[in-house]
Parts: C-alpha cells; sequence; structure tokens
C-alpha cells in the first residue's frame, strides 16, 4: 500500500532535525490499541506482535497513541516503550519489502511547551510525526488566533515532529477546527497532513482542493473511505484498520481499477462494521482482537482502569460478534487471496 518513495528509512533522533518534512504516502494508517500485561505494564511483546501483523497486511503507516492507543492513561516512561517497541518492529521486520512506514506518535498537550516536549521525547524514540489534538481545556478563553499560535509555535520548534492535525472534536473538548483554519496552517511547512475525525467530507474535498502539494488529507474514520477517496483524500486512519486492514485498502483500489459498485459495496460492510467500533471506541476495537486474531490475543482486549474489558455476555459484546462478523469474513478472503498471490 506503500506507493511513495519520498520516506527514507528511520532515522537516528538527531539526523531528523533540521530535515524536511516527510511527505506521507496516500494509504491505510492504523491507530494502533496500546497492550497491558496481566500487571498493567506494557505489553512489549504484544505490541510486536500487532505492528508485525500489520506490517505483514501492508498497511502504509503507524500510529501510536491515537485515541486507540489509550494515551492518556500512559506515563511517558510507557510511550516511550510502546514507541520503541513499534520502531524495533519495524526497523528489524524481514518481510518490509515496499519501504519505510511512517511511525506517527499522538503528541497532545494543552500548552506549547508540552506539546513539544512530548513530541521531542517521541521523536527521541524513533517517531517519524506527531499528531496533534487542538488544546480544548481552556476553550471558552481561545479563540482560532489562539489555536493557529499554538500548531505554528509547535510545528516552528526545532525540536518538534512534522505535524498531524487530529481534529477530533469530542476528543478536543469540542473544538472543530474549519477548512479556513485549517488551509492556513497547511501553509506551515512543518504542519503535513490533518487527520478528519470529524467525519466531515465536505471538509475534506476543500482541503484536498486548496492544501499544499504534499499536505496528507485523512479521513478520521473508516466509514468514509471511500467517499474521501472520490474527493481526492489522501487515505485513512481509522482504529478499524486494526482488525480489517486489507478491506480498508481494497476500498480506493476498487474505485480506482474501475470498479465502483464493489468499492462502494465493500465500503457499505466496513461502514456498518466501523459504527460498531465508534459506538464501543478502542474497548470495542480490544475486544474484537480475539475474534480476529485468534484466541490467544484474549490479553489484547483488557484496557487500563477506569475502564474494564467488555463483558461477552454483555449487549456490546454481541454487537461486535454479530456487526463484525461479516467484515471478518471478508478480512479472511482478502487475507487468503494475498497468500495465494505469493
Ligand atoms: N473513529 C476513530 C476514533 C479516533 O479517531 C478511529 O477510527 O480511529
Amino acid at each position: 500500500m506503500v506507493s511513495s518513495s519520498q520516506l527514507s528509512p528511520p532515522a537516528s533522533p538527531s539526523d531528523l532535525i533540521d530535515q524536511p518534512p516527510m511527505v506521507l504516502p496516500r494509504g491505510v494508517y492504523v491507530p494502533m490499541p496500546a497492550f497491558f500485561t496481566a500487571d498493567d505494564e506494557i505489553d512489549i511483546p504484544a505490541t510486536q506482535r500487532h505492528t508485525a501483523r500489520l506490517l505483514a497486511a501492508g498497511v502504509t503507516g503507524l500510529v501510536v497513541h491515537g485515541s486507540n492507543g489509550e494515551a492518556v492513561h500512559l506515563s511517558p516512561r510507557e510511550r516511550r516503550a510502546a514507541i520503541e517497541a513499534v520502531v524495533d518492529t519495524v526497523r528489524h521486520d524481514a518481510d518490509l519489502a515496499h519501504g519505510p512506514v511512517p511511525i506517527i506518535a499522538g503528541c497532545s498537550a494543552q500548552s506549547v511547551r508540552e506539546t513539544i516536549a512530548l513530541c521531542r521525547e517521541a521523536r527521541e524514540a524513533g517517531a517519524t510525526h506527531a499528531l496533534v489534538l487542538p488544546p480544548g481545556y481552556y476553550r471558552g478563553l481561545m479563540d482560532r488566533q489562539d489555536i493557529a499560535r499554538y500548531y505554528e509555535a509547535v510545528a516552528s520548534s526545532p525540536s518538534a515532529l512534522p505535524i498531524i492535525i487530529y481534529n477530533f472534536p469530542p476528543a478536543a473538548n469540542g473544538v472543530d477546527l474549519d477548512s479556513d483554519l485549517l488551509l492556513r496552517l497547511a501553509a506551515h511547512p512543518r504542519i503535513v497532513g490533518v487527520k478528519l475525525t470529524c467525519g466531515n467530507t465536505g471538509k475534506l474535498a476543500r482541503l484536498a482542493a486548496e492544501a499544499p502539494p504534499g499536505f496528507f488529507v485523512g479521513g478520521g474514520s473508516a466509514d468514509f473511505i471511500l467517499q474521501g477517496h472520490v474527493v481526492g483524500g489522501h487515505g485513512t486512519i481509522s482504529g478499524l484498520a486494526n482488525l480489517a486492514p486489507r478491506a480498508c485498502a481494497r476500498i480506493p483500489e476498487l474505485f480506482d481499477s474501475g470498479r465502483a459498485a464493489e468499492a462502494r459495496a465493500l465500503q457499505h460492510e466496513v461502514a456498518k462494521a466501523d459504527w460498531i467500533a465508534i459506538k464501543t471506541g478502542f474497548l470495542g476495537v480490544k475486544a474484537a482482537m480475539p475474534m480476529f486474531y485468534g484466541p490467544a490475543e484474549a490479553s489484547c482486549a483488557v484496557p487500563r482502569l477506569p475502564f474494564t474489558r467488555l463483558d461477552e455476555n454483555g449487549e456490546a459484546f454481541a454487537s461486535i460478534r454479530h456487526g463484525m462478523a461479516r467484515l471478518l469474513e471478508i478480512e479472511t478472503r482478502l487475507a487468503a487471496e494475498a497468500a495465494g498471490g505469493k
């Protein structure tokens, strides 16, 4: 799924300073869950297993510490450990024939200073980009100028990584950046993309039309991959791709090869399953891991307190079992086809 050779291999932290921002290739980016051991520590082997499986599925890039990754539950030391586990797997992946993989770290904080510090730590751990929510805690005191100042100051710091704006209003106290502000920010040379979890495909179309070349306009949920692609978006950064990376990638491929009806039919299935993932959030994605990857991954379903794993006899779990069954069939078929084609 990587379609660009513009990326250089993961560099040592000092190499990344002063380099031009890496352009994100079109494709499927996966915001990974955080995995915990029975002792509530970061589960490095589970993190690496999942990284390897996503790479084998051909995903374009990985996101550590997005909303699916329980970033707000992690200490700085744990954030670093998870990024390093992913970076290490990517660097040593023997099957990685398709080139370097962007590793995007969630680096959201409320002040410019703290956000830059998170970016610096993520860069030192090997991340290539930072995914940053607008600050929302003091929403009532902030105007557009403050939001613009926040992003431009972070992006201008030599310590920061290239920035991807994370427009997800429910996670930012309702702050929803419009296309005028996003286009202003896209002009900054180190603000290199946006994840639109707001689901506003009109905004997505305006950005695809008017953002500078190389600015990545990504949908932020799997339920509008086709809609975003048709209007010129560059891909998706979607939690559902943890479970069905091949189905997510297949939608634009079908469309581009002139099979629009099949692309639409697949998008319908993905959107139905994604609605379950949207309603159950990271708990649902985690709960579905053993369904998609086998009972040995049951420990992956465990979140950090105050959350608890979904009750296997409860309604939410039943909705996952039923609502994702068709997607599981499709993903299994696509995986078999890929294996057969090798
Ligand atoms: N629905 C979103 C949630 C966070 O951005 C996703 O799919 O990742």
